[in-house]
């Protein structure tokens, strides 16, 4: 898969890069849902089916962060997840469009005209409620009316799961409750968090549990405060572990934005500078403000054996 950025307006220098008859799916797609997967993969059949190329557009920063939108929480899956996630989905190229507030104020018919036109789009791929353009004004129904029928148009019905409809805003809403469980079902896997390991107060290895603090280096959604069983990915290799995401009120007063910290199962090394993958598999517990030291020590050694407990029968699902 080759990654290209785009801005609008398309240069002729990328126009000539770019432009080719090709299968393309649209939307934010922040989750990669299986909502999201069904949408690319039928733009990845429709290619297989045509001998065309298949490609995703996708959008950055978030229209929420650069709309001042409040309730705008983060990625799930900032720009390198998504990248990760579509390599393994088969397509071939993915276009991240820079959004911004001029990007924001175009119509739909520039929109269409202005690029999906001049990139010579056989069919676009969507969701059934897709929206784009200045203030959402377009809608699928548009899409080949605007482009004066050079492109067909593939709407693709809501993904259902239990009868509810998979959603973007239903996994963060999982996340921050805790229920992760739902959260990965929707997600079809592991929801996760990466960053670099960086310093902490080198308190862990005192209490008998040294923790790889992490760094997220993108803005993600982060859920609840609390202990989970967790799946790492270090360099290519797969660890197992317990993480704490919180602000550890037995040593601090004072609110800050929750830390993550992992302490990994049979490992000793120095992972500072290290770029981890954190796959939630688990909710185990709220973070809580312990009386003393040893009563803390004796949680988290109670926390580790459910990790593995509950690491050892996700496996067996
Ligand atoms: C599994 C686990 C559970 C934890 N639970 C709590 C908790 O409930 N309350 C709390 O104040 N700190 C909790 N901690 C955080 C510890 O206080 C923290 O690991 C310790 O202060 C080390 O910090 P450092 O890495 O910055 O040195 C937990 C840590 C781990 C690994
Ligand atoms: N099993 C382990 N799990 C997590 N980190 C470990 C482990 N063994 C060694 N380490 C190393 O120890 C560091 C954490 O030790 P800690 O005393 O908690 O220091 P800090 O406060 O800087 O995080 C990690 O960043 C990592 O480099």
């Amino acid at each position: 898969m080759e990654t290209i950025n785009l801005t609008y307006p398309l240069t002729d220098e990328i126009i000539s890069k770019v432009a080719k008859p090709q299968i393309l799916a649209i939307g934010q797609f922040d989750g990669l849902h299986l909502g999201h997967a069904s949408v690319i993969e039928s733009a990845v059949r429709l290619a297989g089916q045509t001998g065309l190329p298949s490609a995703v557009m996708t959008f950055h920063p978030h229209p929420k962060e650069v709309m001042k939108k409040g309730d705008y929480e983060g990625y799930l899956t900032p720009p390198e997840e998504k990248e990760r996630i579509l390599r393994g989905m088969g397509v071939d190229y993915l276009y991240i469009v820079e959004f911004n507030d001029a990007f924001s104020r175009v119509s739909p018919q520039n929109f269409v005209c202005g690029m999906l036109v001049p990139l010579r789009i056989h069919t676009a791929v969507v969701g059934f409620d897709f929206r784009f353009g200045y203030r959402g004004e377009g809608h699928a129904g548009m899409l080949r009316e605007l482009s004066e029928n050079t492109m067909d148009v593939l709407t693709v019905p809501p993904y259902l799961i239990d009868g509810e409809k998979v959603s973007s805003s239903g996994i963060r809403k999982a996340l921050q409750e805790g229920d992760i469980q739902l959260a990965n079902r929707w997600l079809g896997r592991p929801y996760s968090v990466k960053g670099m390991v960086m310093h902490g107060e080198k308190r862990g290895r005192q209490l008998g549990f040294p923790t790889a603090n992490l760094q997220p280096g993108e803005h993600y959604v982060l859920p609840i405060k609390g202990v989970f069983a967790v799946r790492v990915d270090c360099e290519g290799n797969t660890l197992e572990g317990v993480m704490n995401v919180g602000v550890k009120p037995t040593f601090h007063d004072q609110a800050t934005r929750p830390n993550l910290e992992v302490h990994l199962f049979d490992f000793d090394g120095n992972l500072y500078d290290k770029s981890l993958r954190v796959e939630l598999i688990d909710f185990i517990r709220e973070e809580r403000k312990f009386g003393g030291i040893d009563e803390l020590i004796a949680q988290i050694a109670k926390d580790a054996e459910t990790a593995k407990q509950r690491l050892k029968s996700a496996v067996a699902e």
